[in-house]
């Protein structure tokens, strides 16, 4: 089977590695001709520093398509619309659809299977959980979530010595999880940037993982799957490592507290300043409490102080149910 990855970012690039290690056949569309060439010349690319790129890259989407048998979604959630658009002619060509990608588009409110039913009828699968790029492009051990059709084929397909696949029958859940951890990881880059304290990271952690469910849930996600790899397992990552982008994101909110200034200086994708937007604007809608986010998107978009949604939050009406 040839392996045809879109977007060739670090977790492309590093997922394309690995499929290599595993003796796949790989190749990587990259939208920008310039660097394409550069990583096909150097082997190297600026996102994963000291890591050889194993795989080729092309630029061009008909040799792409061709190539292509089972379609591998690595591009920001925002993009993959505009992507699609260009590709959904070679439907006949793909045999299957995996995505890798972590987030909700802002304009419809959907989540990647649901854009990807628009335009392909398709098998589909997600792969997520605590999977930084850096560490999966060093071999350090990495287990993951997969949902979706044909999971017993891409399990086998995609483990190996440093990556272990664990299957789940929520896709929904998944891929929910998925997008709500980049929130929650800019809350806790945020807290981070206030001081770093233990109590409240832990607290907030905790917060988050009920937040997510609660959404999740609205749309018949597994409770179940917010406490394996791909809920709590990618949680824990994203909102601790020195690698997030989201988590990075919180931090230099505070500090520099201007986003489009923080944009600009900065070439990372955090999908979760944009996931952000599409999850406060459905809770509103359908009346779903979402504390931790509506404050992020508070920080993000409306330059409120960090530490006053921190004591809003504390001061919150106390809570006389059972909670976890
Ligand atoms: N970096 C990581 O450790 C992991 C990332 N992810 C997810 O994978 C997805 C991609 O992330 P990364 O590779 O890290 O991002 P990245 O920022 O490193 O790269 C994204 C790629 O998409 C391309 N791109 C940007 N705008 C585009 C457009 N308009 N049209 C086509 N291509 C465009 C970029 O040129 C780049 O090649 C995200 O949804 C992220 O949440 C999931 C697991 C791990
Ligand atoms: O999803 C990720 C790790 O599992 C990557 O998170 P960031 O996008 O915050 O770097």
């Amino acid at each position: 089977m040839n392996f045809g990855i879109l977007g060739a970012g670090s977790w492309g690039i590093a997922f394309g590695n690995l499929l290599r290690d595993n003796s796949q056949n790989v190749l990587i569309w990259g939208r920008r001709k310039e660097y394409v060439n550069e990583v096909n010349q150097t082997k190297r690319t600026p996102y994963l520093k000291n890591i050889r790129v194993n795989v080729p890259l092309t630029h061009d989407l008909n040799e792409f398509l061709n190539f292509t048998d089972i379609l591998v979604i690595a591009v920001p959630v925002q993009f993959i619309r505009e992507v699609f658009e260009k590709i959904k002619q070679f439907e006949h060509k793909i045999f299957l659809i995996l995505n890798l990608s972590k987030g909700i588009e802002i304009k419809t409110q959907k989540r990647v299977s649901e854009i990807v039913s628009e335009f392909f009828n398709v098998p589909y699968s997600v792969l997520s959980g605590p999977s930084h790029a850096e560490e999966v492009a060093s071999k350090i051990p990495t287990a993951v979530t997969l949902a979706g059709e044909h999971y017993e084929f891409l399990q086998k397909i995609i483990s190996n010595d440093y990556f272990r696949v664990y299957i789940s029958n929520d896709v929904v859940g998944v891929e929910i999880a998925g997008a709500l951890k980049n929130v929650m990881a800019i809350a806790a880059g945020i807290l981070d940037g206030l001081g770093g304290w233990d109590n409240s990271k832990a607290a907030l952690m905790t917060r988050a993982l009920y937040e997510m469910i609660k959404f999740g849930q609205y749309f018949g996600a597994k409770k179940e799957t917010f406490f394996g790899l791909a809920g709590v397992g990618d949680l824990m990552v994203t909102c601790n490592s020195k690698h997030s982008r989201n988590r990075k994101l919180g931090e230099l909110i505070v500090k520099e507290k201007d986003l489009s200034k923080i944009l600009t200086n900065s070439k990372m994708v955090a999908e979760g300043m944009y996931t952000v937007k599409a999850v406060v604007d459905f809770s509103k809608k359908v009346g779903i409490e979402m504390p931790i986010s509506n404050e992020v998107y508070e920080i993000l978009y409306n330059g409120k102080d960090p530490k006053l949604s921190m004591l809003e939050l504390m001061n919150r009406p106390l809570k006389n149910e059972w909670y976890i």
